[in-house]
């Protein structure tokens, strides 16, 4: 198979067909049998989606019309090439050649594909220069994205930009029910495995360079997970006590939930509840692996007279849906799939939920509200709107070693301390 032309097939998912990139890479890498090709195809694809307001802007300077809606895959398959060009370590004869073939089902764009290509190494440097002066182009971020961010963090979006572009480290969270974080670092060491411990995280370590899971040692039998520090720190944050009932509200695919577990181990009971059941299938197969167990439940969050029949919680974690603006540098298909009208709906779910959720907090206990976007709609402003609807409800001020204390609650932005971009709240019920 052409890998180019895999790659264009996949990017076309996302790009003309709103697929994730997840689910189309999903959908298509498993055919490729050998894992240097997956990886080859999978490093395309991402690079692709990342720039791709930059590629797309130099593709515009290159074509004299726009492809029409039925050869997207030839338009993702020009992106490609220029991708290889701009960023690969490809020589570029090799990367126009490939790529030209990867025509084969389309015989009429193989002259547009190579013509395409060779023009953007006679005159690259003159159209990176009509692109810088194009704003969406040069910060390789929607119009609309670049205004919400500036309006939020006036005097940092442009870090915030820049730090979601980038690739993530690669970060761990250590079992501690298995193995303390000092003895898995040897271990890590012993096979030969960089990695470097987090001083704001008690159970994280960040490799220092990504890896396969299944050449962590021990991931099989449940001594490490993978999973962003930012989102580590929420199972230190809700602080659950023995004896506790727990919810985990929107807890699929259940990184925070086996946290938690490992955190405390004589908690009452743990309820891991979403509203999807095939992620929810994720929370069990993740607990499976870690040798923990919670109970799980399919339901709506913002409807729970459906389902709670009056039981209270002592501590509820609500990971909120949201923007995901602060995980754009794992998901940079966020920034194509994502709408400007998506941010209020967004807004009012988490209203609904958050309301919803407070209703099953026990007198006294404590409600850790969490996103990963950091847009203050969805943060701070949403947290302070709940404080003046609720006398019962007071703000646990966060004190930390990370992010920024803000009115209600903290923020990290995308990148700070390597972190992902994450906000959490932590609201105290009147006895
Ligand atoms: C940010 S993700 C949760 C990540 C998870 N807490 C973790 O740490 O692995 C948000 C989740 O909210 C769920 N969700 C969205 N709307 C919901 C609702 N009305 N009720 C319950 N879950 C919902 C989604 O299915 C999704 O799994």
């Amino acid at each position: 198979m052409n890998l180019r032309g895999c790659a264009a097939q996949i990017l076309s998912r996302v790009i003309s067909d709103g697929h994730s990139l997840t689910a189309a890479l999903d959908s298509q890498l498993p055919k490729l049998k050998d894992h240097q090709d997956r990886a080859f195809v999978q490093a395309m694809c991402y690079g692709v989606i990342r720039h791709y307001f930059a590629l797309d802007c130099l593709l515009g300077q290159l074509m004299e019309k726009s492809l029409k809606a039925k050869d997207g895959d030839i338009k993702a398959l020009l992106l490609v090439g220029l991708y290889q060009l701009q960023h690969m370590r490809v020589k570029p004869h090799a990367a126009v050649s490939e790529t030209v073939a990867a025509t084969k089902h389309k015989p009429w764009s193989k002259g547009l594909v190579n013509a395409v290509l060779r023009r953007y190494l006679r005159d690259a440097e003159t159209l990176g220069a009509k692109c810088a002066s194009d704003r969406q182009a040069e910060l390789n971020h929607p119009h609309w994205l670049i205004k919400q961010l500036q309006t939020n963090w006036p005097d940092h979006y442009r870090h915030i930009l820049t730090a979601n572009d980038l690739p993530p480290p690669m970060a761990l969270r250590v079992n501690v029910r298995q193995n303390s974080r000092e003895d898995y670092l040897q271990l890590l060491n012993l096979q030969g495995i960089s990695a470097q411990p987090v001083a704001q995280c008690p159970t994280a370590l960040i490799l220092d360079e990504a890896l396969n899971v299944d050449q962590l040692p021990g991931f099989s039998e449940g001594r490490v997970s993978v999973q962003d520090v930012a989102a580590q720190l929420a199972a230190g944050l809700l602080d659950a006590q023995a004896g506790d009932r727990v919810l985990d509200i929107c807890a699929a695919p259940g990184g925070k939930t086996a946290a938690i577990l490992e955190r405390q181990s004589g908690l009452q009971s743990l309820l891991a509840l979403d509203i999807d059941a095939n992620r929810l299938q994720r929370v069990s197969d993740n607990l499976q692996r870690l040798h923990l167990r919670a109970d799980t439940l399919a339901a709506d969050a913002a409807d729970p007279q459906s389902w709670a029949a009056g039981r209270q919680f002592e501590r509820i974690l609500l990971d909120a849906p949201c923007s995901g603006f602060g995980v754009i540098r794992r998901h940079p298909d966020i920034k194509l799939l994502r709408r400007e009208s998506d941010i209020a709906a967004l807004q009012a779910l988490q209203a609904k939920i958050l309301e919803a959720s407070w209703e099953l907090l026990a007198p006294g206990g404590t409600l850790l509200y969490a996103t990963c976007s950091v847009l203050k709609q969805e943060n701070e402003q949403q947290i302070g709107d709940f404080l003046n609807r609720h006398p019962d409800a007071t703000e646990l001020t966060i004190e930390a070693a990370w992010g920024m204390l803000r009115p209600h609650g903290r923020q990290i932005l995308t990148g700070d301390l390597q972190m992902d971009g994450f906000y959490y709240a932590k609201l105290g019920k009147a006895v």
